[in-house]
């Protein structure tokens, strides 16, 4: 398994060759495997490359593209914090996406009612569904943003949600970023993924990034706990790779 750490000048330089990479990971999973499997993420950086994708929207068969979501917020269908809706507005709506092959997580309005137990359960068994062995699939990608304290997905430091070693989704009731209530995919499933981007910019995240390299403790940084079975590549911008040794 590789881990690489790519450094950029300027975040819009860091989303473009996290795209360029996209487009090309795709096309040989696609050229592989027939079908290509995708985990999207929210957060600002994980929005801006599905705007980057749309702009380029003719350089992938998107109707052989399963797309999957790491984490959502549980508001509202038509809530703009819904990572799900602003997928849709940055690249879902501009792109001939298959729609049975789009699964997004259930939101507090849906057919599940505001039940957030039912909504993780729901998404484990569409995972469960789309697997080889009846748990998840093995993504080809799963992007990941992460906030300051080394959250990725809704795992956040020192949470029954980062330390869940059974479940592959679980909710979340008291996020410490708001919307409190989410739903998430956990690390085993992450770590299913063959290919593990970070996308992260500013000197805010630079102690979660220095943690992450230094193989700290996921209990307390949960981004060191992701990994890629194939790759891991964490896509930097200057600040956030400020503490990184060398
Ligand atoms: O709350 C969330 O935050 C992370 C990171 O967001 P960022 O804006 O600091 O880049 C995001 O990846 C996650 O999906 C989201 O729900």
């Amino acid at each position: 398994m590789s881990v690489e750490t790519l450094v950029f000048d300027a975040k819009d330089e860091l989303v473009s060759t996290a795209a360029r990479r996209f487009v090309d990971l795709v096309t040989a999973a696609q050229r592989d495997r027939g079908v290509a499997s995708v985990v999207l993420t929210g957060g600002s950086n994980g929005i801006a490359i599905l705007a980057e994708l749309a702009a380029d929207s003719g350089s992938i068969d998107w109707s052989r593209v399963d797309i999957y979501w790491g984490d959502d917020r549980f508001v509202p269908a038509d809530d703009s914090e819904r990572n799900y809706g602003q997928a849709v507005g940055a690249l879902l709506n501009s792109v001939p996406v298959d729609p049975d092959r789009v699964h997004p997580m259930a939101p507090s309005d849906g057919p599940l009612g505001d039940d957030i137990d039912a909504a993780a359960a729901d998404y484990a068994a569409v995972l469960a569904a789309n697997s080889a062995d009846g748990v998840a699939p093995n993504f080809d990608l799963h992007l990941l943003g992460m906030g300051g304290e080394g959250h990725i997905n809704s795992l956040f430091p020192h949470t029954a949600a980062t330390a869940e070693t059974v479940k592959s989704v679980v909710a979340v009731e008291d996020s410490p970023k708001p919307p409190p209530r989410r739903i998430t995919l956990t690390l085993p499933v992450v770590n299913r993924s063959r290919a593990v981007w970070f996308l992260v910019a500013g000197a805010d995240k630079a102690e979660a990034v220095a943690a992450a390299h230094a193989g700290a403790d996921p209990a307390d940084w949960p981004c060191a706990g992701a990994h890629g079975t194939e790759e891991t590549i964490w896509f930097l911008d200057d600040g956030a790779a400020s503490t990184l040794p060398g």
